[in-house]
C-alpha cells in the first residue's frame, strides 16, 4: 500500500518520494480519494500532469494508492511538507536572483538600494515588540492575510486586504501579518504596501497603526530592505529554512531598522534563535513534515523560552478557548490566518461596502481572542465563540469572586 497525504483543497502534489505527481480534478468531492479502488484511480490519474508517465503508471500497477487528506495516526506521511518548504525556498533563490539582477541596474535613488546602503544606521524602533508586549498573562493578536496555504489550498479571495486590515485593527489586533509570497499563498508586495496605507488612518490614535510582519521566506538581506521599503516593520525568519544563517539574517534585519519573528518547531531550533539574539519567537504549531497541528507540543516548548522573549504561538488556531489555553500557558501573542480570513469572507456576500457589512465576524472572533475566559478555569461555550453572548465575562464572574 503506498500512501500519499494530500492537503485539503490542493490539486497538484509532487510526491519526490514516490516519483509521482498527484493530481485531483477541482471538481471532484473530497470522499472520492478515500477510494482504494485501483482502476478509479487509473481514471483519476489521466487528469494529472506528469512529464513520465512510465514511471506513473507502473506505479499505480504495482501499488494499490491511497490518497487521505489526513495522515494516518502517528506515521509519518511519505510526500511530507520539508519537500515543500525545500521547494519554496529553491523558487526564492530564483525570485531573490531576480531581485538582485533588477537592482543592479538601478540607481543609488532607488529606495531598496538606499536601504542596503545604509545599512548599520537605522535605529531600532521596536514597534512591532512593543505592540506583542503587554502585561504577563494578556493575549496579544497578530492577524493574517492570507489567501492560500500549502495545507489548506483556497482559503480566502480577499479582494480588499486594506479594508480587511482595518476590520482586524479595529477589533484589538496588536499586529498584521501579510504574506507575500505569490505561488504558494496568493500573496504580494503589494496587498502589504496597500495595509500600510490603510493603517496610517490610526496615525493620530492611540496605539496608532498597527504594525505589520512580511510573512515570506527570507533567505537574502535585500528581501528584508524590499520589506521596509513597502511599509513593513518585521520579517519572518524561518530558522528551519535557514539553520545557522538566522543569526546574520537577524543581524541583517536589525541593521536594516526591521525587527524579526524568528520561527521554531523544536528544542534545537530554540537554541538557534536565542543564541541567535532573537527578542520574538513564533513557535509553530504546524508540524511541516505531515501538517497535523499541535498546540501541546507548542506549550512544552514554550518552556524552554528565556522569560524576556515575546513568546507566539502560531498557527490551527481557531477556537477562542485554544487562544485563553495559550494565554494561561503564558503565550504573549497569537498569529492566526486561516480562521480569521474565512470569517471575514464568510459573511460578504454583497450586502454594502465589501468588509462593512453590521457584524464581521473575524471582528468578533478577534474580540472572542482577547476575552477575559480562561480554558483553565472555565469552559468554553458557543455563546463566547464569535465573541458573542458575553460568556467570557460571565464565566470569569463564576471563578474570580
Ligand atoms: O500554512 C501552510 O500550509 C504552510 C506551509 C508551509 C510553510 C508555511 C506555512 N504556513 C505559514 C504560516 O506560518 C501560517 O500562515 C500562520 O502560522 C497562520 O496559520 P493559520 O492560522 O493556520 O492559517
Amino acid at each position: 500500500m503506498l500512501v500519499c497525504f494530500v492537503p485539503n483543497n490542493v490539486y497538484g502534489y509532487p510526491c519526490k518520494r514516490h516519483k509521482i505527481s498527484l493530481y485531483r480534478s477541482p471538481n471532484s468531492t473530497r470522499n472520492s480519494f478515500f477510494n482504494d479502488d485501483t482502476s478509479s484511480w487509473r481514471k483519476r490519474f489521466t487528469y494529472r500532469r506528469h512529464t513520465d508517465t512510465r514511471t506513473l503508471w507502473k506505479s499505480v500497477d504495482t501499488h494499490s494508492v491511497r490518497m487521505t487528506s489526513e495522515p494516518d495516526k502517528g506515521q509519518e506521511s511519505p510526500c511530507n511538507g520539508e519537500d515543500i518548504l525545500q521547494s519554496i525556498l529553491k523558487r526564492k533563490e530564483v525570485e531573490v536572483a531576480q531581485l538582485k539582477e533588477k537592482l543592479s541596474s538601478e540607481s543609488s535613488d532607488n529606495p531598496i538600494v538606499k536601504r542596503l546602503a545604509m545599512e548599520g544606521s537605522f535605529e531600532p524602533k521596536n514597534t512591532f515588540y512593543s505592540a506583542l508586549k503587554k502585561p504577563n498573562f494578556t493575549l496579544s493578536v497578530i492577524a493574517e492575510i492570507k489567501r492560500k496555504s500549502p495545507s489548506k489550498g483556497h482559503i480566502g479571495n480577499i479582494r480588499d486586504p486594506a479594508g480587511l486590515s482595518r476590520i482586524y485593527k479595529e477589533a484589538g489586533a496588536s499586529a498584521i501579518s501579510v504574506l507575500t509570497d505569490w505561488d504558494g499563498f496568493g500573496g504580494t508586495l503589494d496587498d502589504l504596501r496597500k495595509v500600510y496605507a490603510a493603517q496610517q488612518q490610526y496615525r493620530e490614535t492611540y496605539p496608532g497603526p498597527a504594525p505589520i510582519l512580511r510573512k515570506d521566506f527570507i533567505i537574502d538581506k535585500v528581501q528584508i530592505a524590499e520589506a521596509a521599503e513597502a511599509g513593513a516593520s518585521a520579517v519572518l525568519l524561518i530558522v528551519s529554512a535557514l539553520g545557522t544563517r538566522t543569526k546574520e539574517l537577524l543581524d541583517a534585519t536589525y541593521a536594516l531598522g526591521l525587527e524579526a519573528l524568528v520561527e521554531v518547531h523544536n528544542a534545537e531550533e530554540i537554541d538557534i534563535a536565542v543564541q541567535s539574539g532573537a527578542k520574538i519567537i513564533g513557535i509553530n504549531n504546524r508540524n511541516l513534515k505531515n501538517f497535523q497541528v499541535s498546540l501541546e507540543h507548542a506549550i512544552e516548548l514554550r518552556r524552554l523560552l528565556p522569560p524576556e522573549v515575546v513568546s507566539v504561538a502560531e498557527s490551527g488556531i481557531s477556537d477562542p478557548a485554544d487562544a485563553w489555553l495559550l494565554r494561561d500557558e503564558g503565550f504573549n501573542a497569537i498569529l492566526v490566518g486561516e480562521a480569521l480570513v474565512t470569517a471575514a469572507e464568510r459573511n460578504n456576500q454583497g450586502v454594502g461596502t465589501y468588509y462593512q457589512t453590521p457584524v464581521n465576524q473575524a471582528y468578533g472572533l478577534i474580540r472572542a481572542f482577547l476575552s477575559k475566559s480562561s480554558r483553565k478555569y472555565a469552559n468554553s461555550s458557543s455563546a463566547a465563540f464569535w465573541g458573542q453572548g458575553e460568556g467570557a465575562k460571565e464565566f470569569l464572574g463564576s471563578i474570580s469572586i
